[in-house]
């Protein structure tokens, strides 16, 4: 220990914590060495249950808790012990003439308010579960770091009680400053999740001032790339997916692989697993086969056939329990990730042979009308917007050709629209008997992606050894209208009889009356699908 470590002894903790975990072995701990305890009620009453003296800070402050908890610490007597600058001759007589004793330590974790919100509670309860005095006295402590070390979790003791340890009862700057620095992330977040929750209770959609918050959930070894750096965070809201999954096994995941597992989940959540067992396989945040089957093999099986070059080392998304056939089928080819509600035991164990696969178990799908906010970072500037919770059933097809498409064109239209949304844009779905046949995805123009599409699906048909492609008989989906007749001429080239897209071009009329002119049946949703 050296005079830069600017080692500060613990003589006094106020402790005042919401979430108890570790608090007695941490208090007990902190008497050991000789720290005098100073709590608030609740914090209060099971230390001393424990056996351990603690004063009262109503016996400090003069006043008793009031006004349902409301006002317990926000006392000179308080913040005057954490802010005093311990050096400073004028706050030195300051506290001697009002009789503040030091504070070194502030253990506070807040009402939960964040929970509170998760559990539906109603209006004044959530307000009720906002926190004051403890935000006050982090911020606090956080401010005069130089001399106050403050924690705000239990995951933070052992930090804590290794340095009183190592340091004779001191604690380092290095510590204190590190504390510091979460100390102001945690009232932060705790803000924005206040702030996001009125804004929704108000309809706020654009608030002059918009905070997210996260905790962590893992660093991550690098980024997209290896030369970036790069964390993974959880936000408040907990929608089923890759931020709440349970990882069972397989290597960690990389930054790529959270994103293309999310962009696969996210797909997999249009497919309702009470009507249908269904399958999507993401490569590049994009999938690259999806399908619907009369079991979960057999979507695999349709969705692997879509683009089977594309799908090695994919992500793969099911809407229902691995089973132990699809488990098995999965693992002919390399696969990075499989994301499903839940897995069989022999589906687990048939997995487990391959050591660096992952498997994670999300417990149930993301609800696709659910609304929420999605961020993306520009130049100096966040961009916000509600989720695309426009799902296909509550949509109204119109068919706007001479001819209306048959049933089986509509169904294969309804599924492969409900792909387009979760392909990047400009899109191009060719689908047939519930499964894609050629995607086209993020190209700067339609028609190249109504020709990538066919031409994949002309490597899959020499591939699978068909005589066509199966884009012949297909039906199409464009996530946004066709600006001129030409795109959807190339997926009439390709084979296709039925189109979907959202009609609202200039143009339309000439788009339709291609349409008419080669036969093909054509559907307006009015419901546009872009995806950058
Ligand atoms: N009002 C206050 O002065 C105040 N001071 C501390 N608290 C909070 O009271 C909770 C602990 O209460 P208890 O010790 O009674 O269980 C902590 O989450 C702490 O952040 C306060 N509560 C709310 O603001």
């Amino acid at each position: 220990m050296t005079e830069t470590d600017h080692p500060r002894r613990v003589t006094r903790a106020l402790l005042s914590v919401s979430d108890k975990t570790g608090l007695i072995e941490f208090a007990q701990a902190l008497a050991a060495h000789g720290v005098e305890l100073v709590s608030t009620g609740g914090t209060a009453k099971a230390i001393a249950s424990a056996g351990l003296k603690v004063k009262d800070v109503s016996e400090l402050t003069g006043f008793p808790e009031m006004m349902d908890g409301r006002v317990k610490t926000l006392h000179p007597k308080v913040h005057g012990g954490l802010l005093a600058i311990r050096d400073n001759k004028e706050h030195a007589e300051a506290m001697k003439a009002h009789g503040i004793a030091p504070i070194d330590l502030l253990v506070v974790n807040l009402y939960p308010f964040e929970a509170t919100v998760d559990k539906g509670a109603g209006f004044e309860e959530c307000i009720e579960n906002i926190d004051i005095g403890g935000p006050a006295m982090i911020r606090a402590a956080a401010k005069n770091h130089d001399d106050v070390a403050v924690v705000v979790e239990a995951q933070d003791y052992k930090a804590v009680l290794d340095e009183l340890a190592a340091n004779k009862g001191a604690t380092t700057l290095k510590l204190r400053r590190r504390l510091a620095a979460k100390a102001y992330a945690r009232t932060a977040a705790y803000d924005a999740a206040i702030s996001n929750w009125f804004n929704r209770q108000l309809e706020i959609d654009a608030p002059d001032f918009r905070a997210f918050g996260g905790r962590l959930i893992q660093s991550l070894r690098y980024g997209e790339n290896p030369h970036q750096t790069a964390a993974f965070y959880a936000t408040p809201d907990k929608r089923p997916g890759v931020s709440t999954a349970r990882q069972l096994q397989g290597k960690e995941l990389s930054y790529n692989n959270i994103n293309d597992t999310d962009a696969a989940y996210e797909c997999i959540g249009e497919f309702d697993a009470k009507r249908t067992a269904a399958c999507v396989i993401v490569k590049h945040a994009n999938p690259c086969g999806v399908a619907e089957g009369s079991d979960l093999v057999s979507a695999y099986r349709k969705a692997l056939a879509c683009d089977s070059t594309s799908a090695f080392g994919g992500i793969i998304a099911m809407n229902r329990a691995l089973d132990a056939d699809t488990a098995r089928e999965i693992t002919k080819i390399f696969t990075e990730v499989i994301i499903a509600p839940g897995a069989s035991e022999e589906a687990i164990a048939i997995i487990g042979a391959r050591k660096n696969l992952r498997l994670l178990l999300a417990g149930s799908l993301p609800d696709p009308r659910a609304p929420g906010l999605t961020a993306k970072t520009v130049a100096g500037g966040l961009l916000v917007q509600s989720r695309d919770n426009a799902v296909v059933d509550d949509m109204t097809f119109k068919v706007v050709t001479k001819r209306a498409p048959t049933d089986a064109e509509m169904r294969d239209l309804k599924f492969a629209f409900r792909v387009a949304k979760h392909v990047k844009s400009n899109t191009i779905i060719y689908a047939k008997d519930l499964a894609t046949v050629g995607i086209g995805a993020g190209q700067m123009s339609r028609v190249d992606s109504a020709r990538i599409a066919a031409r994949k699906a002309q490597d899959a048909a020499s591939e699978l050894k068909l005589a066509e492609p199966l884009t012949k008989g297909s039906v199409v989906a464009s996530d946004a209208f066709f600006p001129f007749a030409d795109g959807m001429l190339a997926c009439i080239e390709a084979g296709a009889t039925a189109v979907v897209q959202p009609g609202g071009s200039m143009r339309d009329d000439e788009v339709i009356k291609a349409a008419d002119e080669h036969g093909i049946a054509m559907v307006f949703t009015g419901t546009r699908h872009f995806r950058h």
